[in-house]
């Protein structure tokens, strides 16, 4: 007989989540992991690089509270503070996982789970077998292949949270968005900062307006952006361009893409996606083996910590015989955080174009808000995507403070799939940055 009903493999936010749903309808549920608990978006993802963007922003406010003559500004930074902090935030969310489990009668068992045959694995020397197996096991960064890389003691998004001193000259490999985050939280602090991305532009899944805003930010940060160069290779201390250019350095923070590791995974014989790159799942996240489950960064689509969760609870259900319809691509918010925060989801306009739509977009900025005004707080804008024939919202994209917070009106207004004049005609309250969002809806309104 079988330990388990449901052994999910991977605490991280796909694999802790499913868990609790899992306990939470009755299924006795253990949850394996080799690393902290938490998963990568706890421990080297989200939350850290989140609390270091805080610090730079601080640092950047302070100098600002100065010019207002608010406070004293000072260049003095603690980083060893900024760390403890930083750990103290890990460690307190940590414990609330811990705290989950135990209160759901989850079992947490702390190792790595290898494969033996069926639904049946080992961890340390226990043996463990379920009717269900939940695979949440991530993602994790390439090794890197650039020339030269055995050379140096590089970082990557985990080590770069161990390290105790600021460098001096950082230079970062890799300019997605994550790279910038890190990028701005450490040029915000007064890090020489270095960024070098090989395609022709850094952040270059994001609209012009986006990368432009950021490399204007950057400019005023001093960070040298290096775009559209390949590296030759790399020695001790110098990143050797294609061009000629060399770059000198005291750390290396590379931030290439992560992929699955896939070992387990073949080793229990499941079929990959069509470019072998990924777990395949159906539309219930169910591998090519009944009763075997995929969620998450190992099973692609966005590669968020809210994607994994939510695509964990439905696998749950699905397991209890009440599959729900699969997460809804557009209606999945994406973050990136620098001085402000970038936080879009759904379509951009040339997507919604492609895609057939008769588009309608409009954009304010927020230097036309009162309330951004009183809080300095005028950068950035908000951009709506509807078509024109119902006034459907198709995509959203607010740069701006507390962007993170306020595009979530917009998404709610999608998901109950409201439609641009419902939106303008919701009252905003005055004087707030959600107002911009009325003003958009009401101008895409006057468009029809
Ligand atoms: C720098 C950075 C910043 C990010 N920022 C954000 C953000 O702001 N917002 C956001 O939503 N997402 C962010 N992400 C992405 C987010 O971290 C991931 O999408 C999310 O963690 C994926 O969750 P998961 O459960 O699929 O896997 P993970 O969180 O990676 O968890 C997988 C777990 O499985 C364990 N594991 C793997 N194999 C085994 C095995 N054989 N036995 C036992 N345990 C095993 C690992 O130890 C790990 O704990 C960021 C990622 C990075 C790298
Ligand atoms: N707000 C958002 O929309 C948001 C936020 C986070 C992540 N994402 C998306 O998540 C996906 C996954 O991102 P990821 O972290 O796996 O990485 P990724 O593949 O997007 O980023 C790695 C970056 O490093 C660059 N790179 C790789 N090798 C290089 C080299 N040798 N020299 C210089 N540059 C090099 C790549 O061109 C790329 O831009 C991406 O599609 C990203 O856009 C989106």
């Amino acid at each position: 007989m079988a330990d388990y009903d449901l052994l999910v493999i991977g605490s991280g936010p796909g694999g802790y989540i499913a868990a609790e749903e899992a306990a939470k309808s009755g299924l006795k549920t253990a949850v394996v992991d080799k690393g902290p608990v938490g998963g990568t978006c706890l421990n080297s993802g989200c939350i850290p690089i989140q609390s270091y963007v805080q610090n730079g922003r601080w640092a950047l406010q302070s100098k600002q509270l100065a010019k207002y003559g608010l406070a004293q500004a000072s260049d003095d930074i603690d980083f060893k503070a900024l760390k403890a902090r930083k750990d103290q935030v890990v460690q307190q969310n940590q414990q609330g996982i811990l705290q989950i489990f135990k209160s759901n009668g989850i079992d947490f068992i702390e190792g790595e789970a290898v494969f033996v045959k069926d639904k049946t694995f080992k961890v340390n020397d226990q043996t463990l077998s379920a009717k269900n197996i939940l695979l949440a096991t991530g993602s994790r960064v390439l090794e890197p292949t650039i020339p030269g890389i055995e050379e140096v003691d590089y970082l990557t998004h985990e080590s770069f949270f161990h390290m105790e001193d600021l460098p001096e000259h950082l230079v970062i490999v890799g300019a997605s968005e994550h790279g910038v985050e890190f990028a701005f939280a450490m040029a915000a602090l007064g890090v020489k900062v270095s960024l070098i991305e090989e395609k022709a532009t850094i952040i270059p899944n994001q609209v012009k307006e986006v990368q432009d805003y950021v490399k204007q930010l950057f400019k005023k940060l001093s960070v040298e952006v290096i775009e559209g160069v390949a590296i030759d290779h790399l020695s001790s201390d110098q990143v050797h361009l294609s061009d000629g250019q060399e770059i000198g350095f005291d750390q290396l923070l590379l931030m290439l893409s992560r992929r699955p590791d896939l070992t387990m995974v073949k080793t229990m014989g499941l079929e990959l996606d069509k470019k072998g790159t990924y777990l395949a799942v159906d539309e219930n996240y169910q591998s090519s083996s009944p009763g075997i489950y995929g969620v998450g960064d190992l099973i692609g689509g966005w590669p968020f910590a809210h994607a994994a969760s939510h695509e964990g609870i439905k696998a749950v259900k699905a397991i209890l015989g009440q599959a729900e319809y699969p997460l809804d691509f557009n209606a999945v918010p994406r973050k990136m955080a620098v001085d402000v925060d970038v936080e879009s989801f759904g379509l951009h306009e040339d997507q919604a174009k492609e895609a057939g739509y008769d588009v309608m977009s409009h954009q304010i900025p927020f230097m036309m808000n009162g309330a951004a005004a009183a809080l300095e707080e005028s950068e950035g804008f908000v951009n709506i995507i509807s078509e024109r024939q119902y006034g459907q919202i198709l995509g959203g994209l607010v740069v701006g403070h507390g962007a993170s917070e306020i595009m979530h009106i917009l998404l709610a207004v999608y998901q109950c799939e409201g439609t641009i004049d419902e939106l303008a005609q919701m009252v905003f309250a005055h004087p707030t940055l959600s107002e911009t969002i009325g003003d958009v809806a009401k101008a895409l309104v006057r468009k029809y």
